[in-house]
């Protein structure tokens, strides 16, 4: 199978951007279609208050409901999810992803932005993601304000690596 024969979809979750921009980048660079994962209802508040919502958010385990999705993420070879790490672990409309899709024996490379500390992050996504492929993980600090172009670049290259491995593999 050539790399035009496999379907790709970017997923992902972003308050602030920065997860965007790496989706975004990844999705150019490898031609797939781009998921962004959206709260029914969004609390807007860039100031402190918004680590105590978001905090409280994961502490109580939310699961928010999202807008409708224009796609079946299911229907996908490559499935790349992103999130920006809250509390030290993945954003709960990522969680809600999650519990709506049933991801089963998918090829998946994850991502996270944060801001130093990614925590468990990416090790709380591999487990929600049992029974698939996990192929690559990678992480971002900051990267709107933080070397945008060398994270950029990084995107770049990791999502081909993946493409290439996904072909590799058929
Ligand atoms: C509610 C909340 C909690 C956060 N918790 C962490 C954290 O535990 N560790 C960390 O390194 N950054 C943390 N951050 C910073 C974000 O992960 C970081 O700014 C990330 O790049 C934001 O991605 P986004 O712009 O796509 O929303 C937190 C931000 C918010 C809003």
């Amino acid at each position: 199978m050539g790399y035009g024969d496999i379907k790709k979809l970017v997923a992902y979750y972003s308050y602030e951007g920065n997860t965007k921009l790496m989706a975004e980048v990844m999705a150019e660079e490898i031609g797939a279609d781009l998921l962004r994962l959206k709260p029914k209802k969004e609390i807007q508040t860039k100031g402190f208050s918004k680590y105590l919502w978001g905090g409280s958010q994961i502490i109580m385990n939310r699961r928010p409901e999202l807008e409708p999705f224009e796609v079946n993420p299911s229907e996908y070879d490559l499935i790349i999810i992103g999130t920006p790490v809250w509390a030290w672990t993945y954003a709960p409309p990522v969680g809600s992803l999650f519990k709506m899709v049933d991801f089963n024996d998918h090829s998946m490379g994850i991502f996270s932005c944060h801001g130093g500390q990614n925590g468990k992050t990416l090790v709380h996504m591999k487990k929600a993601l049992q029974g698939n492929h996990i192929i690559g993980e990678i992480d971002f600090f900051e990267p709107l304000s933080n070397n945008q172009a060398v994270a950029v670049e990084k995107a770049q290259q990791w999502a081909r690596e993946l493409l290439d491995k996904v072909v590799g593999k058929k």
